[in-house]
């Protein structure tokens, strides 16, 4: 079996295209102020992709004024909620939008992964990301979490695993978690918000191998 990934926080034609040509599934944009990595709807709406490669809209506690803007602006496929969503927040965005939704769940014991089970129903796909310092952002830090915590883990929905993943990494984290759906956005780039395309190049070489 394959394993997919997502290249997240792009912002430039020539990484966009380097993760395609690479074979990602998906890319990332952020639409969050804060991060390094924010980038304007319409910006990312003319980053061209294949059809069939997902554009996921990484946010973190939206509102809807600005969901629809920029699912119509970044002309995106799915949306990441990243900050504290709850599960009636989840499936009422799910239900505006009608698109795929995701919702990062952040770890760093075992008991952060029941979490998950509450989006039963609300969710399409559990992100399991390193739970971040308080005061910092709440994804697109570099950081891990143990990954053994997976192990033997009913997943209580399709999921994806981020998180401090590299191509010194990802043949690891592939092995101990089973994952079948990568994540990356650090581990890609020379500076925060500046991707690298022959890092791109490379961590999708190594998961295509994992
Ligand atoms: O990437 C950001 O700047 C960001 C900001 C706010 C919320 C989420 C963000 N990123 C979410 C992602 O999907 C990242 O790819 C994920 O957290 C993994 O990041 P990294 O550990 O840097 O690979």
């Amino acid at each position: 079996m394959p394993t997919f990934a997502k290249i997240c926080g792009l912002s430039t034609p020539e990484t966009v295209s380097a993760a395609t040509r690479g074979g990602a599934s998906h890319v990332g944009f952020v639409f969050f102020p804060k991060s390094p990595r924010d980038i304007v709807p319409e910006q990312a709406g003319e980053l061209v992709t294949p059809e069939a490669v997902g554009r996921i809209g990484v946010f973190v506690d939206p509102d809807d004024a600005l969901l629809l803007h920029a699912v119509r602006g970044a002309r995106l496929t799915g949306v990441q909620l990243h900050g504290d969503e709850s599960p009636e927040r989840v499936a009422a965005v799910k239900a505006r939008l009608g698109i795929e939704v995701w919702k990062a769940v952040p770890v760093r014991t075992r008991a952060d992964l029941d979490a998950a089970k509450l989006y039963r129903g609300a969710a399409d796909r559990i992100l399991y990301d390193a739970k971040t310092p308080k005061g910092t952002l709440p994804g697109g830090m570099g950081l891990r979490f143990d990954w053994k915590l997976l192990e033997g883990f009913g997943h209580p929905l399709p999921w994806a695993l981020s998180g401090g993943l590299d191509v010194a990494n990802i043949a690891e984290a592939v092995r101990i978690t089973g994952t079948r759906l990568v994540d990356v956005s650090s581990g890609v780039e020379r500076a925060p918000g500046v991707k690298d395309v022959d890092k791109i190049a490379a961590f999708l070489q190594a998961t295509a191998q994992s």
